[in-house]
């Protein structure tokens, strides 16, 4: 039998622990709070990050990271967490243990991908990246799901895709890691864009308009850094653009949009109670797109509204009254 560990006990890791489970793995999913994980055990529930879903018996809510000697470990911290958390279970792991990372994000300073972050402090081991359209609070309740996982070698994908495909849990194999992992960290920040334009009342053909101009620089950066323009329009790209753009559970929809209804930032946060990747993915993204001269207009204004204090009444202008374009231009383009 495959032993699997889930390292991050919150509405994501809950939910990837309940899908291993279902696919019949013992997990022990593994949080820092003893409280909480006292909690969960008791009451067979996420109370705070996941409530209304049942955690199975084959779930092993954990703060032991002597649990993590398994023979697939789940990232499922928030992106800022991950270097730190790769040091802290390293010396718990197998040594042909393969690591799968879930978040999504950028690391801040280095603009690394985090399987570039894991591939540096884990260097020996098989990594991989789960991605694309999934929220917890549906997978959790085993509601059909489509995802993708890559890696740099096949089989290392495909052995994910063996030890976590259910029937209601689809997975598919996507090679191209730099797409995969740029589609799902930076549809956050068109997603909080999003969320502003509903909370300004500027309704739908906004949101169209940021949608889709959002996945033209998202590729556009994405091609720069040596990433496939298909992968894009697949689960990891648009789906996950869409799903996050419009789904009641998105945590960065919702903080867009009480930003956008003029809420201040850190309110935003505290009133979400969940990780807001988009917020540092805007920041990341923003920097990245200048140090390699990629023009990311809409990651610009998120950027000045977030950071700069700018007004997104000022932002959305600043979009719409841009110089004429046409809809392709070339995908990499140098303009500032
Ligand atoms: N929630 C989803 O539906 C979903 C789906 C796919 C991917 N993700 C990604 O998964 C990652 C985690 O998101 P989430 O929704 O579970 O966040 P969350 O806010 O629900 O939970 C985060 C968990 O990480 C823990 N944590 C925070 N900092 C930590 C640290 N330094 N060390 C160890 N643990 C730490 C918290 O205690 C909490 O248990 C994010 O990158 C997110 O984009 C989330
Ligand atoms: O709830 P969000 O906005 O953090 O999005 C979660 C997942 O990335 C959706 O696929």
């Amino acid at each position: 039998m495959v032993k699997t560990a889930v390292y991050g006990s919150g509405s994501w890791g809950t939910a990837i622990a309940s899908v291993l489970a279902g696919a019949g793995h013992h997990t022990y999913l593994i949080g820092r709070h003893s409280d909480e994980i006292e909690l969960m055990r008791r009451k067979r529930e996420n109370v705070h990050y996941l409530p209304g879903v049942f955690l199975p018996d084959n779930i092993l809510p954990t703060t032991d990271l002597t649990k993590l000697e398994a023979d697939a470990v789940f990232i499922c911290v928030p992106s800022h967490a991950v270097r730190e958390g790769a040091r802290r279970i390293k010396p718990y792991l197998k040594q042909d243990c393969i690591i799968v990372n879930t978040a999504k994000g950028l690391e801040e300073g280095t603009h690394l991908r985090l399987s570039e972050v894991l591939a540096e402090e884990l260097p020996l081991m098989p990594l991989a990246v789960l991605s694309g359209p999934s929220h917890a609070e549906e997978v959790g309740r085993n509601m059909p799901t489509a995802v993708v996982v890559s890696a740099s070698d096949k089989q290392t994908a495909e052995r994910v895709q063996d030890l976590i495909m259910t029937p209601m849990f689809r997975v598919y194999v996507n090679l191209d890691l730099v797409g995969v992992e740029l589609g799902g960290a930076l549809k956050n920040i068109i997603a909080l864009c999003s969320g502003a334009a509903e909370g300004m009342n500027t309704r739908d053909n906004a949101k169209a308009a940021l949608m889709t101009r959002g996945l033209a620089e998202i590729t556009r950066l994405g091609v720069a850094l040596g990433a496939d323009p298909l992968t894009f329009s697949g689960l990891s790209g648009l789906g996950d653009l869409i799903v996050t753009c419009t789904s009641q559970h998105s945590r960065n929809l919702r903080a867009g949009r009480a930003l956008g209804a003029g809420k201040p930032l850190d309110q935003v946060l505290k009133e979400v109670g969940m990780v807001v990747e988009g917020v540092r993915t805007t920041k990341s993204a923003y920097e990245l797109s200048r140090k390699i001269g990629i023009s990311m207009p809409i990651t610009e204004q998120a950027f000045k509204v977030l950071f700069e204090g700018a007004n997104p009444d000022k932002a959305i202008a600043n979009l719409m009254m841009r110089g004429k374009k046409h809809e392709y231009e070339p995908l990499v383009s140098f303009e500032s």
